[in-house]
């Protein structure tokens, strides 16, 4: 039997609303290098085989030059298109990868996924077919009722913030995009949401890191500029 093939969706075809700045967030500096470089720079140096970049629409010859050339990403194979969201964009990835047996779908938008955490999702993913990145909450959650009063609040014991990478077996997972894009109105904000779904396989929660932020806000890119600092 061969080695198994482990390929890295990297999404960065995002809008970036919430970050209100001209340039797309992915594209943003970080200390002296663009968001996208640290999550690609991970997965370069981990043992993935290859990584599938998503970037938006007349992105690619842009991505291409300034971020792949620029820092000699050699694993990343191929640039595609995303879509409207950000299930559009890892269906697209899906669709476009021929031979794979794992894959770990990442948010370019989380540059401080660490080698540790990418090692810990490949050895779960292939126990378990199915794994998340994410962290147990600190603080005390609350629901509200929809006129913004408390209505519950449910013991944090179980609950936890889901990051990426999510992992998991190609065939299982294309399997299940393909289901839930049959469907008329999709809501799902992350991979792990579609599986649980469709055909609903168990998906063991891995431990990420309270450094593994999403940059979403202005205050992120601070945040972001702090952690790097610290990194030395
Ligand atoms: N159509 C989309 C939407 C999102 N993403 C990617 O999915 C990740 C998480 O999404 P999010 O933080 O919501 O990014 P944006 O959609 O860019 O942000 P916003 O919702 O503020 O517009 C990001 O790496 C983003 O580039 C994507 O590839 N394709
Ligand atoms: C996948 C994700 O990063 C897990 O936290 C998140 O759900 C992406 O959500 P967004 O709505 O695209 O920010």
């Amino acid at each position: 039997m061969g080695k198994d093939k482990i390929t890295a969706v990297v999404l960065a075809a995002g809008q970036g609303k919430r970050m209100n700045s001209k340039i797309a967030k992915q594209y943003l500096m970080l200390k002296d290098k663009p968001v996208l470089y640290y999550s690609l720079r991970t997965f370069e140096d981990s043992i993935v085989d290859d990584i599938i970049l998503v970037v938006g629409s007349g992105e690619i010859e842009y991505v291409r030059k300034h971020v792949i050339e620029a820092y000699q990403f050699k694993k990343v194979n191929h640039i595609i298109e995303g879509g409207k969201e950000r299930y559009n964009s890892v269906y697209n990835a899906l669709v476009s990868i021929s031979n794979t047996n794992y894959v770990l779908i990442h948010d370019g938008a989380r540059p401080f996924v660490t080698n540790e955490i990418v090692d810990r999702i490949i050895k779960n993913v292939i126990d378990t077919k199915a794994c998340i990145a994410g962290m147990p909450v600190k603080d005390t959650i609350k629901i509200s009722d929809k006129d913004g009063f408390v209505s519950d609040t449910p013991s944090r014991e179980n609950v936890w913030m889901i990051q990426t990478p999510q992992a998991f077996e190609y065939e299982l997972i294309k399997k299940a995009y393909d289901i839930i894009m049959k469907e008329e109105n999709i809501h799902v904000t992350d991979d792990a949401m579609v599986l649980e779904y469709t055909l609903g396989n168990p998906i063991k929660l891995i431990e990420g890191s309270y450094q593994n932020i999403k940059i979403t806000t202005p205050e992120d890119i601070k945040i972001g500029e702090m952690l790097l600092s610290d990194q030395g």
